[in-house]
């Protein structure tokens, strides 16, 4: 569904990516770690065609993204929900809004029981007409998961879904994206979190990747 054959990266001429050969099959869950820096981010923007390789192929879901237009993009992009880094909503709309922004800028009405079904899966039953400014650091990244599945995408990329949030909140934001794995979604968390992924690994089958020196390595069972 998202494949990357030698595929290299930079900014302002400088390469930050290399050579990077990596297929993500229907249904696996990935880590992907490494220096801050390293480049998961930028990484991750290739596998969404938000970015685009200096050299090789990124093939999605069938598609060289180079001969992709805007509305391929378009379509291709809700089959990939991407839970950002630095989750953002917009400040005066309540929450259930906030989440069911991707259907309305779609042109669509969002059902409120699934919404609301939704809200409650990420424990956010009772914050559904708070504003933004409102929630914690935790609540806001269960928020940003419920949006990114919210057009129940196959492929889930998330991006330091922990990052600012304690260990036991960590446990039940990945306790979540193993639950979307085991319904057949693919998953793959850029994180620097080893013991999240220790922790994940006795729950659910993961490769762990790593950027180091510009390539992506396939950690080994040290971790
Ligand atoms: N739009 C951009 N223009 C120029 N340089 C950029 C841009 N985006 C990222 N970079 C640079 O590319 C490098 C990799 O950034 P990226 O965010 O992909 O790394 P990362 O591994 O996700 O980092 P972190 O773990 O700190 O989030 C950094 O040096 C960053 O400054």
């Amino acid at each position: 569904m998202i494949e990357l054959q030698n595929v290299s990266m930079g900014y302002g001429g400088i390469e930050l990516l290399t050579e990077m050969t990596l297929k993500l099959v229907p249904g696996s869950f990935h880590f992907l770690t490494g220096p801050s820096g390293a480049g998961k981010t930028s990484f991750l923007k290739l596998c969404y065609a938000e970015l685009l390789p200096s050299a090789g192929f990124v093939n999605l879901f069938g598609q060289d993204v180079r001969q992709m237009g805007r509305d391929d993009i378009a379509r291709t992009r809700q089959r990939i929900g991407v839970v950002h880094q630095d989750c953002q909503f917009l400040d005066h709309l309540p929450m259930t809004e906030n989440v069911a922004l991707p259907i309305t800028v779609s042109g669509r009405t969002p059902d409120m029981a699934e919404l609301r079904e939704l809200l409650a899966w990420v424990g956010l039953r009772g914050q559904a007409n708070a504003l933004p400014p409102e929630l914690s650091g935790g609540e806001r990244q269960r928020a940003a998961l419920a949006r990114a599945v919210i057009m129940s995408p196959e492929v889930i990329l998330a991006d330091e879904p922990t990052g600012n949030v304690d260990w036991e909140m960590s446990k039940r934001l990945l306790a979540l994206l193993i639950e979307l794995n085991k319904m057949g979604k693919t998953v793959v968390i850029a994180t620097h979190d080893l013991n999240l992924i220790r922790h994940a690994k006795s729950q659910v089958s993961a490769r762990v990747l790593r950027i180091q020196n510009r390539r992506l390595h396939l950690a080994g069972a040290d971790l």
